[in-house]
């Protein structure tokens, strides 16, 4: 990897209880790049997340995040230097319109109070970012659509709009084909694919293999919370070790 990495991850652990959760991962993705991150269930995958976004402190190792240490840093100095992610479950204030829903996440970037009781000027910033956002993960139809009553598809596209809306340079997604309907994976996948054609860094965790080999530039394959591989997606199909990891089925 010639330039300097985006997001780094050395000799990563994690131990709970006497159990090795993550052991000794190590990797990097280059800016711009899109890592793929699959894996049986358990292997570590949602963890391997948690650690790099934050949410738990590894045991030993150190995160990367543009060069600088930030493994003893908490999830919202991460997030303010530029990493960003969505979780498996929704995080979406049903109750709200997409439009709002945006605007609060964009709000919270720009430091201001999160008040959606005021009527917002065609001009308020958060209100511009959010019909941006919006428009970019093809929802500008639903901007006053409330939340709760949208499809798992356009809820997971307004995940990532709300994400967006923070400008992150480093974005973790979460198994965002979960829960989606066979009819809007595509959808959502085109909406993956232009977040990273627009110059982001991405994570994807996704058991959906069709939709993570068509997307990613290199793929890394986790078991038992080791890293088994880190290549493209044809060397990795072809590894005996990954066909093995998934008890021999073809992938
Ligand atoms: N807080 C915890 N305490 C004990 N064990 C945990 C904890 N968190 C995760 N684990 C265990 O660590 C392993 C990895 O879990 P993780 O959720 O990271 O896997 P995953 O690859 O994301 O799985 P899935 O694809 O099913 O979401 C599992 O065996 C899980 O039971």
């Amino acid at each position: 990897m010639s330039a300097r990495p985006m997001l780094a991850v050395e000799h990563l652990c994690l131990s709970i209880g006497g159990a090795r959760i993550i052991d000794d991962v190590t990797f990097a993705v280059a800016p711009g790049e899109m890592l793929g991150v699959i894996g049986p269930n358990g292997a570590g995958k949602t963890t391997l997340f948690n650690l790099i976004s934050g949410l738990l402190a590894p045991s030993t190792g150190t995160v990367f995040l543009n060069g600088r240490d930030v493994t003893a840093e908490p999830i919202h100095k991460r997030a303010r230097a530029g990493l960003g992610r969505t979780f498996q479950t929704s995080s979406l204030f049903t109750g709200l319109t997409a439009t709002e829903n945006v605007r609060l996440a964009a709000q919270a970037k720009l430091g201001a109070a999160t008040s959606v009781i005021r009527f917002p000027r065609r001009t308020d910033v958060a209100t511009t970012i959010a019909n941006d956002r919006l428009a970019e993960v093809g929802l500008s139809h639903h901007a006053k659509t409330i939340a709760g009553v949208l499809s798992h598809g356009d809820k997971r596209k307004l995940e990532i709009a709300m994400l967006l809306a923070t400008d992150p340079r480093v974005i973790l997604l979460d198994e965002p084909m979960a829960g989606v309907a066979s009819g809007d994976v595509h959808g959502l996948t085109d909406v993956i694919r232009q977040v990273h054609a627009s110059g982001r860094t991405v994570l994807l965790v996704e058991h959906h293999m069709e939709v993570v080999l068509g997307l990613v530039d290199r793929v890394a394959v986790m078991h038992h919370g080791e890293l088994l591989a880190c290549d493209t997606p044809t060397v990795v199909m072809a590894d005996p070790a990954v066909q093995a990891a998934y008890l021999g089925a073809p992938l």
